[in-house]
């Protein structure tokens, strides 16, 4: 007998490190549109991102792990980590639609993500392929009416953002309840963000 079909929704980003604006973003997208499990994708080489040096890709997936292991239906996957090259989001969905025909693919996203959509590598296919999750963010304004392609849901507007994160770590201030606990001992055992300025 066939499997029914699973709604998974795909939560990607850098997660540099991964922070509770993520969790929040993926909790709230799996209620309101009704997702069977959300899939944490750390990014292996983000196309849009210019960052000379991210944080080993090792340590960003165990960041992940650990923030996701008290959620019943949150995973992780390092699908992004097997290739080279920059990690575009339709390269990565068209594996994943061949290796899961069971389950219907949504990408949840940010406002700034939102924003740039259009400008996605292979865009056009993409939005055949997949549904867009898009939540609201602080520093972009989101035109609704002009992003018929994505499905918006609503969560609270946090200020919260990794880059914040790492610039607190590095100057050794507190990041709890930024972070999950187990993400903050993880940051200050392997003291990753020490150089960061
Ligand atoms: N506070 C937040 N509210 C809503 N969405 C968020 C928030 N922080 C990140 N996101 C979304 O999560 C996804 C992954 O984000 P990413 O890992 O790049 O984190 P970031 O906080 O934007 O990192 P950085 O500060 O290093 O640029 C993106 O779609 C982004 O828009
Ligand atoms: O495929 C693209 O062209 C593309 C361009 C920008 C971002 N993305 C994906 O969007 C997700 C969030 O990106 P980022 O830079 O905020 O970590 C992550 O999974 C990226 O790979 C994908």
């Amino acid at each position: 007998m066939r499997q029914p079909i699973k709604q998974v929704g795909i939560m990607g980003g850098t997660f540099d490190p991964i922070h509770c604006g993520h969790l929040l973003a993926a909790e709230q997208a799996r209620e309101q549109a009704d997702l069977d499990e959300v899939w944490f994708m750390p990014t292996h080489v983000p196309p849009h991102k210019k960052r000379e040096s991210l944080t080993l890709a090792h340590h960003r997936l165990q960041m992940a792990q650990l923030a996701v292991s008290d959620h019943e239906v949150f995973r992780v996957t390092d699908v992004e980590f097997e290739r080279e090259g920059p990690s575009y989001t339709y390269e990565t969905m068209v594996q994943l639609i061949r290796q899961f025909p069971d389950c219907r693919f949504s990408f949840i996203m940010g406002g700034d993500m939102v924003k740039i959509l259009p400008k996605w590598y292979q865009y056009q296919e993409l939005i055949h392929m997949v549904r867009f999750i898009g939540l609201a963010r602080p520093g972009t304004e989101l035109d609704r009416e002009s992003s018929e392609d994505v499905t918006f849901v609503e969560m609270p507007v946090w200020d919260i953002s990794s880059t914040m994160i790492r610039e607190k770590a590095a100057a050794g201030k507190s990041i709890r309840y930024l972070v999950p606990d187990a993400v903050e001992r993880y940051i200050k055992e392997n003291r990753i963000y020490e150089t960061f300025g």
